[in-house]
Parts: C-alpha cells; sequence; structure tokens
C-alpha cells in the first residue's frame, strides 16, 4: 500500500469510472476507471487503478459488490467553490442590470437587503439560494448576507441543514448616505460581528464558518475597518470584502482615504490583508497592489458576469496569475445574474477573449485552465484546499457525478467522446440536468430529498 492511502477507518462506499481533477501541476488530470473510496468520515480513502482493485478491497475491507460503476458517459469532477456570491441579492437576480456599480447599489441592492430585518423573507430567499446553488454543483459558497445578525445566522443553518460548505459573513457598513436606514452605528457593526461569530462557532456546524465582511471601503470609516481587522486576527477569522470593481469606485476610495497610498493600501493598513482573505473583483488593480496581494497570501475572486453585467471592466488573470495571487471563481449574484458556477466558468472564457480580441498577443484562457480556477483554485482562494478543491486522499470528498449524456438534459452525444472531449462539452453546454449527484464531505446533498 502507497503510504498515501488511510486505511484506518472503514470505507462508506466506492465508484469506479472516470475522474478528472486539477492538480498544482496539472490544469487537468484524467484518470480513466479509477477507483475512488470514501471512508466513514467522508473523507477521500483512495483514489487508485482499476486494476489494483482486489488487493485494494483486502486492504480496505471492502466487498468488490459495494463498488458503484459509472456508464461510459460518466464522470466525477471536484465540486464547483463560488468564491463570492450574495444570498441576500437572490430574490432579484436576472433584472436590475441597467446601472454602474454605485447607483446600482443605492436604486437597488441596499433597499433590497434592508428587507432582512423580516426573518420569513430571510429564510424564503436563503433557502432558495443554498438548493439552486447546490443543484448546480456549488459544493463551497462563500456567501455575504446583510447586516442582521439574526438573518445572518439562519443562512447560516440552512447552509447546514442542506449540507453545503458555506463561509457565511453578516455585511459590516457604518456608512451610507444614500439610503440611510441601511447602515449600522460603529458600535453596533461592532458588538452585532462579534454576537454573529460567536453565535455561529457556538453551532459547532462542521462545514459551516463566519467570515468578517465589511462591504467594502466606501461603506465603512477607518474606525470600523480597524476594528474588523481586530476581530479577525483575534479569532483566527476569514474575510471577504470588495475592491476595486470600477473606476468610479476606485476614485471615491481616494476621495475618502487620502493618507493611503491604494485602495489595496486601505485594507492593508487595517490588517484586511491576511492569507485568509478573499476580494472580489480586483479589476483595476495596479502591479503594486496585485504584489501587496502576493505579499499577504491574500486571493481574489474573478467574477466575470458581474463585470460584464455593470460594465465594471475586466480582469486581466493572466496578470493575476502571472503574480502569483490566488485566484478563485465568483457568480456575485445579484451584480452577477447566474447563480450557477457553469455560467461563471464561461463568462470567464469569455473575458479572456475579450482581452485576446483586444489585443491578439493576449493568451486566451483554456477551458482546463478556467476549470482549475472554478475548483482547485477557488478552494486556494478560500484558504480550504486542506479540506477540499481536488481528489487529494485526505480531502473531503466534495463531488459532482455528471451524466454529459443525461436523459432530457441539453447535451447530444452524437458517438462515444473521450473524459477530456466530455468535460469540455459539459462546461459549455451542461445544466443541472447533467449533475446527477452531489456529495459534501461524502454526505449525498443533491438530488435533494426533503
Ligand atoms: N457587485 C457588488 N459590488 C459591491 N460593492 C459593494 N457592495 C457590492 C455588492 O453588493 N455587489
Ligand atoms: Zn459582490
Amino acid at each position: 500500500m502507497a503510504n498515501s492511502d488511510r486505511a484506518d477507518t472503514a470505507i462508506a462506499f466506492v465508484y469506479r469510472g472516470t475522474f478528472v481533477h486539477s492538480t498544482q501541476q496539472t490544469a487537468l488530470q484524467i484518470l480513466k476507471d479509477a477507483l475512488l473510496g470514501v471512508d466513514a468520515q467522508g473523507k477521500i480513502a483512495f483514489i487508485r487503478e482499476g486494476k489494483e482493485l482486489e488487493k485494494l478491497s483486502q486492504t480496505f475491507g471492502f466487498k468488490t459488490s459495494d463498488i458503484t460503476q459509472l456508464a461510459q458517459h460518466e464522470f466525477f469532477m471536484p465540486g464547483l467553490v463560488d468564491t463570492h456570491i450574495h444570498a441576500s441579492q437572490y430574490s432579484y437576480a436576472g433584472t436590475a442590470l441597467d446601472m454602474p456599480l454605485l447607483q446600482w447599489l443605492n436604486a437597488y441592492t441596499f433597499p433590497v437587503e434592508s428587507c432582512f430585518k423580516d426573518l420569513e423573507f430571510a429564510r424564503k430567499v436563503y433557502t432558495q439560494i443554498v438548493r439552486r446553488t447546490l443543484r448546480n454543483g456549488t459544493t463551497t459558497a462563500c456567501y455575504f448576507a446583510t447586516i442582521h445578525t439574526e438573518a445572518s445566522l439562519l443562512l447560516g443553518q440552512i447552509a447546514n441543514d442542506f449540507g453545503q460548505r458555506a463561509l457565511v459573513g453578516k455585511v459590516c457598513m457604518d456608512r451610507n448616505d444614500c439610503v440611510k436606514h441601511y447602515k449600522e452605528t460603529l458600535q453596533d457593526s461592532q458588538d452585532e460581528t462579534c454576537r454573529f461569530i460567536k453565535e455561529l462557532l457556538e453551532k459547532k456546524y462542521p462545514l459551516v464558518k463566519p467570515v468578517v465582511t465589511p462591504r467594502f471601503a466606501p461603506s465603512c470609516t477607518g474606525a470600523l475597518l480597524e476594528q474588523l481587522g481586530e476581530i479577525a486576527k483575534n479569532n483566527n477569522l476569514h474575510i471577504q470584502s470588495h475592491i476595486s470593481e470600477t473606476h468610479e469606485e476606485v476614485k471615491l476610495v481616494k476621495e475618502l482615504f487620502p493618507e493611503s497610498e491604494s485602495y489595496t493600501d486601505v485594507y492593508r493598513k487595517h490588517n484586511l490583508l491576511t492569507d485568509k482573505t478573499v476580494m472580489a473583483h480586483g479589476c483595476h488593480l495596479s502591479d503594486e497592489e496585485l504584489a501587496l496581494f502576493r505579499e499577504t497570501g491574500a486571493s481574489l475572486s474573478h467574477c466575470p458576469n458581474s463585470n460584464f453585467s455593470l460594465c465594471s471592466g475586466v480582469l486581466n488573470v493572466r496578470n493575476v496569475l502571472k503574480h502569483k495571487v490566488k485566484l478563485g471563481l465568483g457568480t456575485d449574484v445579484a451584480g452577477g445574474y447566474s447563480a450557477s458556477m457553469l455560467d461563471a466558468v464561461r463568462r470567464a472564457l469569455d473575458a479572456s477573449k475579450v482581452l485576446t480580441i483586444q489585443d491578439p498577443k493576449y493568451k486566451t484562457l483554456s477551458f482546463e485552465e478556467v476549470f482549475r480556477i472554478a475548483t482547485l483554485g477557488g478552494s486556494q482562494a478560500l484558504s480550504l484546499d486542506d479540506q477540499t478543491g481536488n481528489f487529494e486522499v485526505g480531502k473531503d470528498f466534495d463531488a459532482l457525478r455528471i451524466n454529459v449524456a443525461a436523459e432530457g438534459g441539453p447535451i447530444d452525444l452524437i458517438q462515444d467522446e473521450e473524459p477530456k472531449i466530455l468535460l469540455e462539452k459539459f462546461l459549455n453546454l451542461g445544466d443541472d440536468r447533467n449533475i446527477v449527484e452531489v456529495f459534501v464531505a461524502g454526505r449525498r446533498v443533491v438530488p435533494i430529498t426533503e
């Protein structure tokens, strides 16, 4: 037995067939006729070649009749990681995309988010977004809620109940000159953030954790940013926010924080750039700012649907990768109109092609590279890559069983195809009808049974 296998716990189930995933070395590794075993803790116990069946069944003590065989047009891939999504904006997803960011926030977002004081409204929206994202293969989501502590705790409970891995953020904002009733005092924001963190951690949900969430620099005073940096540090927590999404926003931050050298410097000064920080967008960051991300270990969430829909900008992903900044993909519902990470994959490819159209020397991203950003990249961006992101032994089994030829689905297969073609077709043409099973930490969470 190789050192990388774990034979210390009982095997819960074994699948045999094609597995595709990313590693640090290769954007797309294809394992044909592989055997993957999941233990009682939901962790990957082994992933080996089919011909090793006899030996494996002896070592791990499972019966060969317990194995589930995938069909020829099926494969497993790692679960999709949505590194930036506003659960509270789902009710108006697919509408209200006719304004630039700052006007859009005032006209649509803040009035809708105010409604989450009403817990029944919150329950309805949060149940729908968790179900929808899970069905579309999002096994890990990094959520923005609203400023309301009770509703934010409810989002954590709903994610836990449906079995989704999630970071949940109660939004902090003590500055809002436009919608005056949608903000907190400095003291309330601080106190309620501490209460949110304490109460969510006390629930001991295995897969749901709090994330410190200053909305973005323009809606926070320096004093609040300072406090949130302290809170994150003292509790070793994740941090999320927005950065450099539009030119207008960058200009506003310059006016509001004249003592800072850059937008990134505002967050850095307040100890909000750590290796557990994820910042959405970053379309207009300078090379110096990207270097600060690299130095601090902070990551970016690329949200191309939102960037197109609000006409914000086009992130130069190659430049981000060149600076060795960790990068994931995000839907940014409802600035992005789709809650599906498959849409984010397609829009990321489109964004890359826009840059190639503008400059033919720009090397377009391949579908394999975007696949990696949507899975392993996302897990790294959220500093969860010790638990999820690919099929390494010891990680949790977060996985999608894909049937490319699903009955009534969107893909017609004319002939037998290689796994690489099956993956490419699924990423470009597939939808939830092709995602026949979803596993998070070894638990089957789709089909949704209740
Ligand atoms: N896209 C987006 N950008 C933001 N910047 C600050 N808040 C938001 C938000 O809700 N959506
Ligand atoms: Zn956002």
